[in-house]
């Protein structure tokens, strides 16, 4: 992809755009690999409605990306079709209606910060403030140096400003933190929810199970082409069921823990005994009942990550030469 964003000069209108937020209807996208086509989107079905922030949540190579650049229009489905703010994806683009950023693509050079913010600005009918925008993405201590001479997090920063100048109804973020260290995703996250805030769109594909899970309405769960999964995080984390109870408990027999009932799996973690339930109910009635001396007894939820990695395991055959690698 070689822009980090979209930008293109639309024709003033006050008109408020129609239509649900973002309708994908059966897409696909397949690319020639050295084996065989790779099936990088096999049948994706999603309607987003306006105000949502849906999290794209999946490992490497499950589709996010193709399914991101078929939303916007920078990659031709093979099947299915794509709307977006009740328009095509070009049109909703050429209204100054969608803001990308994307996992690549580098800066104009010879700019300095403030400058590339403001050039982009002109470049929209009803664009933000110029310093607020600065202000939001972090970036006034640095407005005034070059682009060339930025680190990886400040270039996503303003990558970020980029996006939001134009005040777009609809944002798409493919992997947004990527390279930002952990006060600058804070403060990203943060200014996101502002965004959100005023009823506007987000979409944002991340490998971070812990973004998803905080700052997502909805997870939309993607392995190998398809959607494995789509709820709000509770909910995706629900699909699987399995709470996880951590408890101290001396000289205990493993084996008698995971005869318990509602106990699938006993483990012994330093002075801990971690236990993974099928119904936690059931089994902290039996694990105080037998031990009743247990103490420091904590019930979990399910991380995001156990949901992922039970609703994609063995869920159908790698597509041909997609890498499977673990989420991180
Ligand atoms: N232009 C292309 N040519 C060939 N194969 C491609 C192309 N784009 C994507 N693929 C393949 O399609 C599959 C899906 O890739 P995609 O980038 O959409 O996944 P992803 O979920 O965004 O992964 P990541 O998190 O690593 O960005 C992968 O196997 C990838 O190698």
């Amino acid at each position: 992809m070689s822009s980090p964003m979209l930008s293109r000069p639309a024709p003033p209108s006050a008109d408020p755009p129609a239509g649900a937020g973002v309708v994908l209807r059966d897409l696909a996208r397949s690319f020639p690999g050295p084996t065989g086509p790779v099936h990088a989107v096999r049948g994706v079905d999603l309607t987003i409605e306006r105000g949502q922030t849906v999290a794209l949540l999946g490992p490497n190579g499950a589709g996010k990306s193709t399914t991101i650049e078929m939303l916007l229009g920078l990659t031709r489905p093979e099947r299915g079709a794509v709307e977006v703010l009740g328009r095509t994806p070009g049109a909703a683009v050429e209204a100054g209606l969608v803001s990308a950023m994307l996992q690549t693509g580098g800066l104009l050079h010879e700019v300095r910060v403030r400058e590339l913010v403001a050039l982009t600005a002109a470049l929209y009918p009803r664009p933000r403030d110029v310093d607020e925008v600065l202000a939001l993405a972090g970036l006034e201590p640095i407005a005034s140096r070059w682009t060339t001479k930025l680190s990886g997090g400040q270039v996503q920063r303003v990558r970020f400003a980029l996006a939001l100048v134009g005040d777009p109804e609809l944002l798409v973020l493919d992997e947004p933190t990527v390279a930002m260290d952990v006060e600058g995703r804070h403060a990203f996250w943060e200014t996101m929810r502002g965004f959100a805030a005023h009823g506007k769109t987000v979409v944002f594909a991340t490998h971070y199970l812990e973004e998803a899970d905080a700052f997502a309405d909805r997870v939309v769960l993607m392995a190998r082409g398809r959607v494995v999964g789509d709820g709000s995080p509770n909910e995706v984390k629900a699909l699987v069921g399995r709470r996880t109870i951590r408890a101290s408990l001396d000289h205990v027999d493993l084996d008698a823990l995971r005869r318990l009932p509602g106990v699938e799996v006993a483990d012994r973690r330093g002075q801990a005994v971690v236990l993974s339930c099928s119904d936690s109910d059931a089994a902290i009635r039996a694990l105080l009942q037998a031990h009743p001396d247990a103490h420091g007894v904590e019930i979990a939820a399910a991380g995001l990550e156990q949901a992922f990695l039970e609703l994609t395991a063995d869920h159908d055959p790698p597509a041909a030469g997609a890498d499977q690698e673990a989420v991180r």
